[in-house]
């Protein structure tokens, strides 16, 4: 790689993809977005078209112009911008990683093709290697997240030796709850200063008493600011702190699981908790149920007002 990495860490939103009523890209909402989640979050870097931002629901087109105006608006304010290229055609997710570096993104991230998947992790390396050609320069992190994709390869399987055939390889986003693999990979990434990031928000805390670096998820849109204190918590040795922090922000999760938590309901709640206009979700999911996201807003609230 010809530049000097900026290594990802702390917090990082994964972020929601702004419709209009007639479910078209909003482009107007990226900027206040990004205000708020510096202003109202404490939270400095994006990872976009991502679960969260339903990236695999979006057109190449769409991506493309979404990924510019984050980057855009992004610029001199966001530290980094992570743009999320996994697609089921190579193609597709060649033309975006190509994209994502002539609109200067900090990094790219790739999940595995879930219609017709990796046979072995040697499958899976070559695919994210043949990604990452057409980014040379760019940072490149592999996007574990099995629940979505069915690819319950091991993460740290995939990892191994993968220094060897992408020189920008950089880290993993690892969102499953397998502690050992996630171990494994912390474990693995340390002689590489690679970054392991996490992605089960409500299980952060065991995350990081195994060492990773940061973490990327979607509720650091609204519990970002809260989040951080638990990581200042952690990182001054005050785990009696961290652990009441995270048992209270678990309460939330489940009272969110326990109505339904989806991707749809989670950006209504964003809709009502920030006061941006994140629209409704893209088919198939569906758009969810005001009074729904408004009792979820509401626990969201009471913590926040708390801290
Ligand atoms: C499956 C999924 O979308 N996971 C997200 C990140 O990867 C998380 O940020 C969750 O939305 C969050 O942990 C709430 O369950
Ligand atoms: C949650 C997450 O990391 C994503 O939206 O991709």
């Amino acid at each position: 790689m010809s530049r000097s990495v900026k290594k990802l860490t702390g917090l990082v939103a994964a972020t929601f993809t702004p419709l209009t009523a007639e479910g078209e890209i909003n482009l107007s909402v990226i900027g206040p977005y990004i205000d708020y989640l510096i202003e109202k979050q404490n939270v400095k870097s994006v990872f976009i078209n991502g679960t969260t931002g339903e990236g695999c629901s979006l057109t190449v087109d769409e991506r493309k112009q979404l990924a510019a105006a984050w980057c855009q608006h992004g610029k001199g304010k966001l530290e980094q911008v992570i743009v999320h290229v996994g697609c089921m055609s190579i193609k597709d997710s060649q033309e975006l990683a190509r994209h994502a570096a002539s609109i200067g993104a900090d990094g790219i991230a790739v999940i595995s093709p879930s219609f017709f998947k990796p046979i072995n992790a040697d499958a899976l390396r070559l695919f994210i290697k043949e990604v990452s050609a057409f980014a040379p320069d760019l940072p490149m992190y592999y996007y574990h997240i099995p629940s979505m994709t069915g690819v319950a390869l091991d993460a740290a399987d995939v990892l191994n030796g993968i220094e060897q055939m992408i020189p920008s390889f950089q880290g993993v986003k690892y969102t499953g709850t397998d502690l050992r693999d996630l171990g494994q990979c912390v474990c693995y990434s340390q002689s590489h200063n690679w970054s392991v990031m996490f992605g089960v928000d409500e299980q952060l805390l065991g995350a990081l008493v195994l060492g990773v670096h940061g973490a990327v998820g979607s509720t650091y849109n609204y519990l970002g600011r809260i989040v951080n204190q638990m990581l200042a918590a952690f990182d001054n040795g005050n785990y009696m702190q961290t652990r009441a922090l995270q048992f209270e922000f678990m309460e939330v999760i489940t009272f969110a699981k326990n109505l339904g938590f989806d991707v749809s309901v989670n950006k209504q709640v964003m809709s009502e908790v920030s006061g941006l206009a994140m629209g409704p979700p893209r088919l198939p999911l569906l758009p969810c149920p005001v009074s729904k996201a408004q009792a979820i807003a509401q626990k969201i609230k009471d913590f926040s007002q708390g801290h």
